[in-house]
């Protein structure tokens, strides 16, 4: 966060005795009293850090984050998950028109020209609008501007727009009317949707190899060793970092290992 919810946001780390200074110009500030570090980043690349897994958590608008997701490729998840709800930062995300225009109602926007900063979530509202498949070409067209969306009405650029609304001055200093609202939002608290680092892999090796084996998947304290019934065999389960698993069962065939299963952690409690 940087600019409408950088204050509320100050006052929370504050309130939870979050000690830290920020220098002039830096994103990133550690905290005097706690094992953490804060980085200050634009709302809308909130959701990409967090869903990457670089960074614990974050806090952003609900529209970011809504925005993020429709802009994946379709059976991706965003890899972003809400929390809580921070109450402060509320605003919708409105279709807006000129309030003399003809327009009274969303669906007459289809085929004509909207200007927004949130493409990808103006493009899924009109492709439903339309009847349209994710991804099927629309005939509105939805073109990116990155500030001042009010003024396209007026400069002839858009038959209407997709704009947060807060106090609604900016909307009617610009003689715009809303007439659809496509998400409310708020300021939350984002993680990493899949808060487990770890897969567990499991696999067959000759005994004679486990000392190899265990090099490779030392696992969290050990790896379990389980005898097979089948002389001289051992199967092996043991926790490998997500990021490095394609390595590790490739160094696992190299030393012999077989049957190398992964299988996803659902939840964990391992502290
Ligand atoms: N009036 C408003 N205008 C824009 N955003 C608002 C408004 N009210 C609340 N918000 C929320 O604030 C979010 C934008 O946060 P912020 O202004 O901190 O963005 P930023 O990109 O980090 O800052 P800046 O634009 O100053 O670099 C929006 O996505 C929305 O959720
Ligand atoms: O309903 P209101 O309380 O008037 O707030 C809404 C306005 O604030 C935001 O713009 P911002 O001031 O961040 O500048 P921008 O137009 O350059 O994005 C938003 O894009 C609206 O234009």
């Amino acid at each position: 966060m940087e600019g409408r919810l950088q204050q509320a946001t100050l006052e929370l780390l504050a309130g939870s005795d979050i000690q830290f200074r920020r220098e002039n110009r830096l994103d990133i500030a550690l905290v005097k009293n706690m094992d953490i570090a804060l980085i200050f980043l634009p709302a809308a690349d909130i959701p990409t850090f967090v869903g990457e897994g670089r960074v614990d958590l974050g806090i952003t608008g609900r529209d970011q984050v809504a925005e993020h997701d429709a802009n994946l490729p379709e059976g991706e998840t965003s890899g972003v998950e809400e929390v809580l709800d921070l109450g402060f930062g509320g605003c919708k995300l409105q279709v807006q028109v000129p309030e003399k225009g003809d327009i009274s109602e969303a669906k007459q926007l289809v085929g004509r020209n909207v200007v927004t900063s949130f493409t990808s979530l103006s493009n899924a509202f009109f492709a439903k609008l339309e009847g349209k498949a994710a991804g099927e070409k629309l005939s509105t067209n939805i073109k990116f501007v990155g500030g001042s969306v009010e003024a396209a009405c007026a400069l002839g650029v858009a038959d209407g727009i997709v704009d947060l609304v807060e106090s609604g001055e900016t909307m009617r200093a610009a003689g715009l009317k809303a007439i659809d609202t496509v998400v409310e939002s708020t300021a939350v608290l984002v993680n990493p949707e899949t808060p487990t680092k770890f897969v567990l892999c499991q696999y067959n090796i000759p005994r004679d190899q486990l000392v190899a084996a265990c090099k490779i998947t030392p696992g969290k304290r050990a790896p379990t060793v389980t005898a097979l019934e089948e002389e001289n065999w051992v199967a092996v389960s043991s926790m490998v970092e997500k990021k490095r698993i394609a390595t590790v069962m490739d160094e696992l065939t190299k030393v012999g290992a077989v049957d190398i299963l992964t299988l996803n952690i659902a939840n964990s409690r391992t502290n």
